[in-house]
């Protein structure tokens, strides 16, 4: 997989060279190009952002930078741009699996009152785009977003994870948080790690986890249990 970024603050994406994304590049599995977005200004100042038509305050990401880069880059049906926004679909593990199966991401990180709409409009037309946000809240900038985002994708890519299996279990798979996790020493701070853990026996240790997922589930996401969440479309018997 390729990961191109476009930023105006290309240092904040200096840590794509260490931690997971690191061994990614080393094995050759990533092969990641960050860009500074002035790179395609052509005034003195390399200006990459103006006013708003219409008014408001602050300013607004100019499109010629954006197109120019997006050509130089070669933006084109297989590329999937990403636009980290506060206004995206919301990231969640199903659309990291997804994002994880195509051959070329490019980010392209905005920031102050957002990109002009024309280049979002554009790429539409020359690639797949998803406006992709972290959250519900408002960051300085895409390029952590990115981060994030490049994380939970490039650690889905086959023979990246040393231990694959621990990709199988792990939370937001199958719709449930995580259960309670435990090692070694069997006490620790007065604190004993549940007998069942240490039973030996496989079936009960899966029941108490169920549960455990259940029961954290409930409690902290209540959003994931509900029907529309859960809906694979199976009509409901109603009650005669
Ligand atoms: C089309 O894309 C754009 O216009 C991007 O515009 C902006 C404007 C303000 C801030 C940001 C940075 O992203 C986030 O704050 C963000 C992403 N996820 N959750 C919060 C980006």
């Amino acid at each position: 997989m390729r990961l191109d970024y476009l930023t105006i603050f290309p240092d904040y994406l200096a840590p794509l060279g260490l931690s997971l994304p690191g061994k990614a590049v080393e094995s050759g599995l990533i092969d990641v190009h960050v860009h500074d977005l002035r790179e395609w200004t052509h005034d003195r100042h390399r200006t990459v952002d103006d006013t708003p038509y219409g008014g408001g305050a602050g300013m607004v990401l100019k499109p010629e930078p954006f197109g120019e880069a997006f050509e130089a880059l070669g933006v084109d049906e297989h590329t999937t741009v990403v636009f980290t926004t506060p206004s995206g679909e919301p990231f969640t593990q199903r659309l990291a699996e997804e994002l994880a199966t195509r051959q070329r991401l490019v980010f392209a990180c905005g920031r102050y009152e957002g990109i002009d709409q024309r280049v979002i409009d554009h790429a539409r037309e020359v690639a797949e785009v998803r406006e992709v946000s972290l959250g519900d809240y408002v960051l300085n900038g895409g390029e952590v977003a990115a981060l994030a985002i490049t994380e939970a994708v490039v650690r889905l890519l086959p023979g990246f994870m040393g231990n694959a299996e621990s990709l199988v279990e792990e939370s937001h798979t199958g719709g449930l948080l995580e259960y309670p996790v435990y090692t070694k020493p069997p006490v620790w701070d007065g604190r004993e790690v549940p007998m069942v853990l240490r039973s030996g026996d496989h079936g009960l240790v899966a029941a108490w986890r169920q549960e455990q997922a259940r029961r954290r589930t409930a409690e902290r996401r209540p959003d994931l249990l509900a029907p529309s969440a859960l809906d694979d479309g199976t009509p409901i018997e109603r009650a005669v």
